[in-house]
C-alpha cells in the first residue's frame, strides 16, 4: 500500500505557535550550529546549552550566542531540542532534562533513534515531536543563508497540548525546511528509513562502493591519481547532475557509451545478492538488532568506529584526495 504523503510548505505554516517562547538548543555541533543560527535569524528566542567548555562552546560564543551548561538552558527552556549525539541523549535527557521537565514543555528530536528504541521515554505531560531535515547540519545553514532550506520530516510522538504539529512545522519553518516542503511521517518511518539510508546508501554504500572501484583499479595496476579522479572525484558531478535533472537527465548527459556500459554492468555490481543484503540490514534495522549492536560498540568506547575512521584516513584513496587537493580547488568553479 502506498500512502500518499502530506506536504507542508511555507504559506501554510507560521512560526507563531512557538514565537516568544524559550528555545534550548542541546549540542553546537553539524546540526546544532545550523539550527541554533537559523532559528535566531528566523526570529526565535534560542538559548545555547552545552555540557562543558570546549570547541563548541567557543564556536557558539564565536557566532554570538552565550551558551550556558544544559541545566541551566533546560530550566528556563519552553522548548528543549536535542542535537547532542544520538548516543549522549539517554544521559543528558536523565541527568539534566528530566529532572527539570514542567508541564506544558516539549521535547524536540532531529532523529527519531532515542524514542522508537525507547531509550527516552518521556513523561506524558509533555509535548515530543521531531523535525528531520534531509541533509547534513552544514547544508541545512548554508542553504538557508542563500534564502533557501533543506526538506525535512515531521512527526508528532505525544500531543499533550494538542498543538504540536503546528509547533513542529513552526520549528521546521525557522530552520527554512518549510521553504522546500515538509513531509509528515512517524518515529517509526523515519527512524528506520534514516538509518537504512545512511547504510545502504548515504555514508555505507555509496562510499564503500567508491572505494571498492578505487582498490580494483590500483590493485590492477593503474594510477592512484587516475583512479581517484575516475571512481572518486567525477562522483559528485554525476550526482549532481542526478540532484538537479533525475536519472533521465543525468544518462542524457553521458555517453551513449556510459549509458549502454552502466546498464551492462551496473545491474551485474548491485545484483540481487547486494539487493538481499540490503533487506537484512533493513530487518536488523526494524528488528532493533543494529540499535543493540550500535549502544554496545558506543558502551565500549567505540572502537570500532574509532578503527574505521583510522582505516579510511590512513588509506591510498584518502592520500591521493589530500595530494590532488590543491588542483581540485583550483578547479572550482569561481562564482
Ligand atoms: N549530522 C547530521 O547532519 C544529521 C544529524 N541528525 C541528528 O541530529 C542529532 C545531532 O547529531 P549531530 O549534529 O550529528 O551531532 P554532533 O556529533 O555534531 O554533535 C556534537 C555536539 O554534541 C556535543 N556532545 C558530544 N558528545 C556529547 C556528550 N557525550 N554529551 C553531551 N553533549 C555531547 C558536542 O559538544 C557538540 O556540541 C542526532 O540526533 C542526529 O541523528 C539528523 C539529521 C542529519
Ligand atoms: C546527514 C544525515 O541525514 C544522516 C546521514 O542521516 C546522519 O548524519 O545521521
Ligand atoms: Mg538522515
Ligand atoms: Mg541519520
Amino acid at each position: 500500500m502506498i500512502n500518499i504523503a502530506k506536504i507542508y510548505t511555507e504559506q501554510e505554516t507560521s512560526l507563531n505557535p512557538i514565537m516568544g517562547k524559550r528555545i534550548a538548543v542541546l549540542g553546537y555541533g553539524s546540526q546544532g550550529r545550523a539550527w541554533a543560527l537559523n532559528l535566531r535569524d528566523s526570529g526565535l528566542d534560542v538559548v545555547v546549552g552545552l555540557e562543558r567548555q570546549g570547541r563548541s562552546w567557543e564556536q557558539a560564543k564565536k557566532d554570538g550566542f552565550e551558551p550556558v551548561s544544559t541545566e541551566d538552558a533546560v530550566k528556563k527552556a519552553d522548548i528543549v531540542i536535542f542535537l547532542v549525539p544520538d548516543m549522549a541523549q539517554r544521559l543528558v535527557y536523565r541527568e539534566k532534562v528530566q529532572p527539570y521537565l514542567r508541564e506544558g514543555m516539549d521535547l524536540v528530536f532531529a532523529h527519531g533513534f532515542n524514542i522508537h528504541y525507547k531509550l527516552i521515554e518521556p513523561p506524558n505531560f509533555v509535548d515530543v515531536y521531531m523535525i528531520a531535515p534531509k541533509g547534513p547540519g552544514p547544508t541545512v545553514r548554508d542553504f538557508y543563508v542563500k534564502g533557501g532550506g533543506v526538506p525535512a520530516l515531521v512527526a508528532i510522538q505525544q500531543d499533550t497540548s494538542k498543538n504540536a504539529l503546528s509547533k513542529a512545522l513552526a520549528i521546521a519553518k525557522g530552520i527554512g525546511a518549510t521553504r522546500a516542503g515538509v513531509i509528515e511521517t512517524t518515529f517509526k518511518e523515519e527512524t528506520e528509513t534514516d538509518l537504512f539510508g545512511e547504510q545502504t546508501t548515504l555514508v555505507g554504500g555509496v562510499m564503500e562502493l567508491m572505494r571498492s572501484a578505487f582498490q580494483t583499479l590500483v590493485e590492477a595496476g593503474y594510477q592512484p591519481e587516475v583512479a581517484y579522479f575516475e571512481t572518486i572525484n567525477e562522483m559528485k558531478m554525476i550526482v549532481d547532475i542526478v540532484y538537479e535533472k533525475g536519472f533521465s537527465g543525468m544518462l542524457k548527459a553521458v555517453s551513449d557509451t556510459a549509458k549502454y556500459g552502466g546498464y551492462r554492468v551496473g545491474k551485474e555490481v548491485i545484483n540481487d545478492e547486494v539487493r538481499q543484503k540490503m533487506k537484512e540490514a533493513l530487518d536488523r534495522i526494524r528488528n532493533g538488532e543494529f540499535a543493540n549492536e550500535w549502544i554496545e560498540e558506543y558502551n565500549r568506547g567505540s572502537p570500532a568506529l574509532k578503527q574505521l575512521m583510522n582505516d579510511v584516513d590512513n588509506s591510498l584513496e584518502e592520500q591521493t584526495g589530500r595530494k590532488l587537493k590543491e588542483l581540485i580547488e583550483r578547479g572550482k568553479p569561481k562564482s
